[in-house]
């Protein structure tokens, strides 16, 4: 008899539920390896990530490498990119590929086949993916993400502020481009529990009721916290209802605190714990 599989929205939900909401980027930027002390290069990329690793992989429900840092160092930093995949799900974290893929339908298949299929050596837990070629160009990647228990974030209303002009202008049916992705991820999560696999990106820097995500039944993944301006307090007014289904992420904010993984590890733990006061989990 073949096991059932869980969903993402369940294996979401319980990591949560065990560790918190909160989800760490890895972005190894050029100036955080030189202020670790680091130079630009593969073995001093391994050394960053590997510590971040060390430092919050046990400690937190998701890990959100930014692929751009990595693909910098075309196959070597790759090569470190699959071993940050392999080490954050063998320490109990969730793994969101940051790599906003989108494209025709036909290619869009194999970009789910790289990131979401279970055999790929870059396989994750979760992409983020571009809605910009239409909702519907991102089927196979939500086909293969369903199949294989993987999700899938869509970017919805982004943290940046160049966003505004296209993100808030008005389709034909008079709603917002961002409120059209929400309904859309909607539409494929319904009858979802706990959660559906189709998330949606949405800034803690925008506008305190700006998106309506109450029929969304999926995760909303939330980075722009601290350097972009975002609060943890400001969480609850941006998402209201929704903050149950927030997955705030954070980069900058708590990299600074290396290159010691002691004060990294605590600087989460602090953050982790500001967010558990104010969302309650
Ligand atoms: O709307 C978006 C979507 C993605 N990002 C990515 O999140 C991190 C944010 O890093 P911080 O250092 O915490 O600002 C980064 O990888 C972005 O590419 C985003 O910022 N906004």
């Amino acid at each position: 008899m073949t096991a059932v599989q869980a969903t993402f929205g369940q294996r979401l939900g319980e990591a949560i539920d065990a560790r918190g909401p909160l989800c760490v980027g890895i972005d190894p930027h050029p100036a955080l390896l030189h202020a670790w002390g680091l130079e630009e290069t593969p073995a001093a990329l391994e050394r960053f990530a590997m510590t971040v690793l060390e430092a919050v992989a046990g400690e937190v429900a998701v890990l959100k490498p930014q692929s751009a840092f990595f693909e910098a160092y075309g196959s070597r930093g790759i090569a470190v990119l699959e071993r940050v995949v392999a080490e954050a799900r063998q320490a109990g974290a969730l793994v969101i590929h940051d790599v906003k893929r989108g494209d025709i339908g036909s290619t869009m298949t194999a970009y789910a086949n790289a990131y979401l299929d279970e055999n790929s050596p870059l396989s994750a837990d979760a992409i983020t993916v571009s809605p910009y070629l239409g909702y519907g160009s991102l089927a196979p990647a939500l086909g293969i993400a369903a199949q294989s228990g993987r999700g899938v974030f869509v970017l919805a209303r982004t943290s940046n502020p160049e966003a505004v002009g296209l993100q808030r202008s008005s389709t034909s049916e008079g709603t917002t481009i961002a409120q059209s992705i929400v309904d859309a991820a909607a539409e494929s999560n319904a009858g979802a529990s706990p959660m559906g696999h189709v998330g949606v990106v949405a800034g803690a820097t925008i506008r305190s009721g700006e998106l309506d995500l109450s029929e969304l039944n999926g995760p909303v993944l939330v980075p722009g916290l601290g350097a972009q301006g975002g609060t943890v307090r400001g969480l609850r007014s941006v998402f209201g209802s929704a903050l149950p289904h927030v997955v705030p992420a954070v980069a900058r904010e708590l990299l600074r605190h290396g290159p010691s993984a002691e004060e990294l590890r605590s600087a989460t733990r602090r953050m982790r714990d500001d967010l558990s006061g104010m969302t309650g989990r």
